[in-house]
C-alpha cells in the first residue's frame, strides 16, 4: 500500500477556516447553529470547524458527536441510545460534519440519524474531502477540497496532524 499527501496540515487548517467564514454567511451568522459531528471520524473535523466558528463569529458554538449506527441502510446494526446530553434540534440550523464523501450512505443516514434530536429549521453538510462515487443523491453544501479518486482507493483524513492521504 501506498500513501500519498493530499493536503498538509497547513492547507487543512486554511481550508476549515474558509469553510467557517461560508458557513456564517450562509446562516447569516452562528445563532441558533447546531454542530453535528458525524461518528466516529467527522466529530475530530467538526469540532477543528466549530472552533474555527468560534473564532470567526466570537461566539460559542454547540457541538455534538452523532451516531449514525443503525441508520445505514446498507448495514445491519443497533440504534445507539441518545446521550444523556442531547439538544435539541427543534427549529436550529443543523451543520452535519463529516471528514470524507464517498457513497453518500454515511450522510443520507445523517439525515435520518439526526431527527431523533427534533425537527431542525435547516440541515446542511460540510465535508473536509468530496471524493466523488456518489450512490444516493447526496450533495454537500460547503466542502474544503474536491478531490476526482479511483473507486478501489482511499482517502484517510489524520486527525491528529490534521492532514489528508490517499491510499491505494
Ligand atoms: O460517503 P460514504 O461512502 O458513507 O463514506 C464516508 C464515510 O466513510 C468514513 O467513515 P467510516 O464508514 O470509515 O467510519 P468511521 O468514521 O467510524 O471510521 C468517513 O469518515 C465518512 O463518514
Ligand atoms: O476513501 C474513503 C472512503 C470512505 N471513507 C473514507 O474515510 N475514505
Amino acid at each position: 500500500m501506498s500513501r500519498t499527501p493530499l493536503m498538509t496540515p497547513e492547507r487543512v487548517r486554511r481550508t476549515v477556516t474558509r469553510l467557517a467564514y461560508e458557513v456564517i454567511e450562509r446562516n447569516r451568522g452562528v445563532d441558533g447553529l447546531l454542530v453535528f459531528g458525524l461518528k466516529s471520524r467527522g466529530a475530530a473535523l467538526a469540532d477543528r470547524l466549530a472552533d474555527a466558528l468560534e473564532q470567526a463569529s466570537g461566539k460559542a458554538i454547540e457541538r455534538h458527536a452523532l451516531s449514525i449506527a443503525g441508520f445505514r441502510d446498507d448495514r445491519d446494526g443497533d440504534q445507539a441510545a441518545l446521550p444523556d446530553d442531547a439538544p435539541s434540534a427543534e427549529g436550529r440550523d443543523v451543520l452535519l460534519v463529516d471528514d470524507v464523501l464517498f457513497t453518500g450512505r454515511t450522510a443520507r443516514a445523517a439525515l435520518d440519524a439526526v431527527l431523533q434530536y427534533g425537527r431542525p429549521k435547516t440541515i446542511r453538510l460540510a465535508v473536509l474531502v468530496d471524493r466523488g462515487h456518489r450512490e444516493v443523491p447526496v450533495h454537500p453544501d460547503f466542502v474544503g477540497k474536491v478531490i476526482p479518486t479511483k473507486h478501489d482507493e482511499r482517502v484517510v483524513v489524520d486527525p491528529s496532524e490534521p492532514a489528508v492521504y490517499l491510499e491505494d
